[in-house]
């Protein structure tokens, strides 16, 4: 039984989610997913979607066998929970797989880690689909009603 782990925020889903999600799937037998908490995300604009909703939403996809929040404090409790055999990375998650190696190598985890490529499509970004909303439906879009600010 090959245990595998992917993670993300996965707000707004789109099909580059998806697409990483069933690589990750691919590559084992058991695919659990860990959901960054709010408070976690720090590297970009905190989600839109609050994260009960979307831990609900990425449970709920084919290729996941299992979906949790993470740990609010230490990343490593939920993968030493878990204990995978793989750990996938996104195309654009900001870890060096080399360095995650060694810190699970510290914390005696020997999960490997494996890159997962791009899935190509101009709106397969939650940041992307977001600036688009904005500038379609937002105050000063095309599609704003005469008269309404
Ligand atoms: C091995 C691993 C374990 C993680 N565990 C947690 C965790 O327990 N809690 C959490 O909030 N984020 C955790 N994260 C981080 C997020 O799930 C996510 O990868 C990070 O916020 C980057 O998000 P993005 O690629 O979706 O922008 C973990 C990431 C990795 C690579
Ligand atoms: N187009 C894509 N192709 C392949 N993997 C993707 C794609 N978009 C996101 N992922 C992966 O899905 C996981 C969750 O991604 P995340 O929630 O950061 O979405 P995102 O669309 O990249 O967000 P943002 O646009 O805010 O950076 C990460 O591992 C990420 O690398």
């Amino acid at each position: 039984m090959i245990r595998v782990v992917a993670t993300g925020t996965f707000d707004i889903l789109h099909p580059g989610h998806l697409y990483y999600l069933e690589e990750s799937r691919r590559l084992g037998d058991e695919l659990s997913v860990i959901v960054a908490r709010d408070a976690n995300v720090k590297h970009k604009p905190r989600p839109i979607l609050p994260e009960d909703q979307r831990l609900r939403m990425v449970r709920a996809l084919k290729p996941v066998d299992h979906a949790l929040l993470g740990d609010l404090h230490d990343m490593f409790r939920p993968i030493a929970e878990i204990r995978p055999d793989i750990i996938t990375l996104g195309f654009n998650q900001h870890f060096d797989e080399e360095h995650l190696r060694q810190r699970l190598r510290d914390r005696g985890l020997d999960a490997d880690v494996v890159r997962i490529p791009g899935y190509p499509g101009s709106l397969a970004s939650s940041s992307k689909i977001i600036e688009r909303i904005l500038n379609t439906r937002g105050p000063s879009g095309p599609t704003s009603p005469a008269g309404e600010e």
